[in-house]
């Protein structure tokens, strides 16, 4: 027991969360103990968006605790979020990626160097002087990862971040988001798309109606979910 507190990175105890007299997330409690991807999952409305955003502190909740227990507090709450629209400013793609640096008083040669590496890491190739609204979706996708890494976050959040991309984009940013996993980063994130989930999840949060359904490790929960939700979710059922 002391052993497994050890590890715990994340802790949330009988999270409520209301809006117009609407429970949206209902009693939720977990805790993370596992370096992986933490994959959440459920039908549309389940509460996807508002867990990540309550858990990163944009959305106030009614009852309950988030603790974030890492041994450094401070590391923890270095994170970054990719919405599932990015925030799109009138810049270039190379001062978009730097503002997160610009805002910290980074000089701007400096940190149009670290946005064009991060625009490397993810593989966005186009030309970074290109005004950002211009994009495709999938490179607007990748501006926003690259941007959400350029401050090296211990804790990356993302809302469903290959939603409308096509196989090749979406492989790209998997194969970031499991470099970044192994650089250490903590990484939960939303996706509706059940062969992302298998491919990337280390351990799943299923919600169904604003309630933490099933918390399983990610191969236990896709070889033999445990809830009959988790069951008609995983074989194209509809649940109502
Ligand atoms: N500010 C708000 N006021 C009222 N209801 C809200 C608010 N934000 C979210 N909701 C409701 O909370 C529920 C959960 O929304 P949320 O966006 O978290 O679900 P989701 O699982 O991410 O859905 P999707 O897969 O469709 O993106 C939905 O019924 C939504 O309409």
């Amino acid at each position: 027991m002391v052993g497994q507190r050890k590890t715990c990175w994340l802790e949330l105890e009988n999270v409520t969360l209301r809006r117009q007299g609407r429970a949206i997330l209902q009693d939720i409690r977990f805790r993370l103990d596992d370096t992986g991807i933490v994959i959440v999952m459920g039908p549309n409305g389940a509460g996807k968006t508002t867990l990540l955003r309550a858990i990163h502190g944009l959305e106030r909740i009614r009852s309950g605790t988030i603790r974030w227990c890492d041994d450094d507090h401070a590391d923890s709450l270095r994170q970054a979020f990719v919405f599932q629209s990015p925030v799109l400013m009138r810049r270039s793609v190379v001062d978009c990626i730097a503002y997160p640096l610009r805002l910290d008083g980074v000089a701007r040669g400096p940190a149009r160097k670290a946005a064009q590496a991060a625009a490397h890491e993810v593989g966005l190739t186009v030309d970074l002087e290109k005004p950002v609204r211009v994009l495709s979706g999938g490179e607007k996708q990748k501006m926003a990862l690259a941007r959400a890494l350029i401050r090296a976050p211990k804790v990356l959040f993302l809302d469903e971040p290959c939603a409308n991309l096509d196989g090749r984009a979406t492989k790209e940013i998997e194969e970031t988001l499991c470099r970044v996993r192994d650089t250490g980063t903590r990484i939960i994130m939303s996706t509706h798309d059940i062969g992302q989930a298998r491919r990337l999840a280390g351990t799943v949060l299923f919600l169904h109606d604003g309630r933490l359904v099933e918390h399983a490790e990610g191969t236990a929960f896709f070889t033999a979910p445990k809830t009959r939700e988790a069951q008609t979710y995983l074989t194209g059922g509809l649940l109502l």
